[in-house]
């Protein structure tokens, strides 16, 4: 197993709030990596951060040994660590299918000449990319509405297109955000193995943050733990739900089961 994602001594400050403190933790490859705590704990920040699109105070990032601070959620995409978003960041006014080609257009081999002149080489490579994007749809369980306009798609349908969005950059890790914030509990149990499904294919490794337990604990190799920006348990999903520190954090806001 070889190291994708490596933060050591990252540390996020909003004016005077320290969201992040010294918090080192790493991602390797074949993967699922659970970053769970309670309301305001620093996780969303800590994805901010890991993203790009929230720079750093201190510490180091690199993915594949590669420094990540600094760069362009662009670039980070491009390097293979792609994101979904706790809303659905979905474009609503364009079609299921045309969301995923999106996300493929960070690795096309279509160049922009090539498709503003329509060669033959440029044809080929879009149809293989809608192919290719069809196909992640198909995975999701949602190619048969590819035609229809994202916004007019139900929640858990919106929630699983963020997922193709993600898939279609073909990144080597995928971080999560709470994916089944919103869903009920089939389509949270769908979810867990949709993502479980993405591991076990290898497809991508992922590292996930979400409130609901049963899921993380269902399908985390291993499971990080933050309260008030600060990391207070790493483990296997048993070890963590034995954790006294761990349950201590989420007393009173909401039972580790
Ligand atoms: N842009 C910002 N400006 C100022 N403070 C912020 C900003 N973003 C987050 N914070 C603060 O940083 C802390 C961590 O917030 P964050 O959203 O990362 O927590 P979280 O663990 O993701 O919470 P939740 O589970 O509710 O989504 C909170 O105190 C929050 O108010």
């Amino acid at each position: 197993m070889s190291t994708l994602l490596n933060v050591k001594n990252m540390s996020k400050r909003f004016g005077g709030l320290h969201a992040i403190k010294d918090m080192s933790f790493s991602v390797e490859e074949g993967e699922v990596v659970g970053l769970i705590g309670p309301n305001g704990a620093g996780k969303t920040t800590c994805f901010n951060v890991v993203s790009g699109t929230s720079p750093a105070s201190g510490g180091s990032i690199t993915f594949e040994g590669e420094n990540l601070i600094g760069k362009r959620t662009c670039d980070i995409v491009q390097m293979g660590l792609a994101r979904t978003y706790q809303a659905t960041s979905v474009f609503p006014q364009s079609t299921v299918l045309e969301n995923v080609v999106r996300g493929a257009f960070v690795r096309s081999k279509d160049s922009f000449l090539g498709s503003l002149m329509g060669t033959a080489a440029s044809q080929r490579a879009q149809a293989e990319t809608k192919a290719e994007c069809l196909e992640i749809l198909k995975q999701v369980g949602i190619d048969h509405v590819h035609g229809e306009l994202a916004d007019s798609l139900p929640y858990g349908y919106q929630r699983r297109l963020g997922v193709a969005v993600a898939l279609a950059s073909k990144p080597k890790l995928i971080m999560m955000d709470e994916p089944a914030a919103g869903l009920n509990p089939e389509e949270s149990m769908d979810m867990g193995k949709l993502i479980r499904g993405i591991h076990e294919s290898g497809q991508a490794s992922v590292l996930i943050v979400e409130h609901d337990m049963r899921l993380v604990m269902g399908i985390c190799d291993r499971i990080i733990v933050l309260d008030h920006g600060e990391l207070i348990a790493a483990g296997t999903p048993e070890e963590i739900r034995d954790n006294p520190k761990v349950i201590e954090a989420y007393l009173g806001t909401e039972a580790v089961s």
